[in-house]
């Protein structure tokens, strides 16, 4: 399969400045791409676009040539840097677990999840364990591409390693395609097999970026 950006700018009103500008961009599912880029040029921005999250202001997000669904399960899944903001705090585990679709014991295994965890509140589990949580519940089996935005930057590099570890596995076993949003540059290179720059993907000048 292919995840394309074709021809993206976006800016977050019709007063602020571009945040992202003629932004050219494609993911096979074989691929697993960090993006890197410096801090504000638009990495977490590009992320919601690619996951539906956000509504590209020009150009279009295409999976094999269609555009994303409206309704209904994404195909492209987002993990976010933040878990503890990704989830609802009213919400104990299983129910935010299993609200799109219903993991299997299989995965929960494998995602290190254990079965008293499903019993608590957000605010009762640490935030590796959370991240676990938010990780599994994006692997349905309808998932073709998963963008990672900073998954691992709040936690503990034997933590890090675990989480990947599985996100890898699963990722090649399902033929899933990665993005990887990072600023550390030794995770893009042992985790990925590309690397894009986004300044390099955007057409925009730096002078756009500071003034509207
Ligand atoms: N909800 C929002 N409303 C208005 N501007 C926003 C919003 N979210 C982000 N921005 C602005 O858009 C620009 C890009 O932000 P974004 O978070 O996408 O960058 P980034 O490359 O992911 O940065 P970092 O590496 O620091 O996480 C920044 O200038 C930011 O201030």
């Amino acid at each position: 399969m292919q995840l394309k950006a074709d021809n993206i700018s976006f800016r977050y009103n019709d007063k602020s400045p571009w945040v992202l500008r003629n932004v050219n961009f494609t993911v096979e599912s074989a691929d697993r791409i960090a993006l890197v880029g410096p801090s504000g040029y638009g990495k977490s921005t590009l992320s919601k676009i690619l996951s539906g999250y956000l509504k590209p202001t020009e150009g279009k997000v295409l999976l094999n040539g269609e555009l994303l669904p409206e309704k209904g399960y994404c195909p492209v899944q987002m993990v976010y840097q933040h878990p503890e903001q990704a989830v609802n705090p009213r919400w104990k585990m299983d129910k935010t677990l299993n609200e799109c679709w219903k993991p299997d014991q299989n995965l929960l295994d494998s995602m290190g999840i254990e079965k008293e965890w499903l019993k608590r509140w957000p605010s009762e589990l640490s935030g590796g364990e959370l991240q676990r949580f938010c990780i599994a519940r994006v692997l349905g089996p309808d998932t073709k591409f998963l963008i990672c935005d900073e998954i691992s930057t709040m936690l503990d590099v034997i933590t890090q390693a675990q989480i990947w570890q599985l996100v890898l596995e699963i990722s090649e076993e399902r033929n899933i395609g990665l993005v990887v949003v990072t600023h550390n540059m030794a995770l893009a290179e042992k985790v990925c097999n590309k690397i894009v720059r986004l300044p390099e993907i955007s057409v925009q000048k730096p002078e756009e970026r500071i003034s509207v």
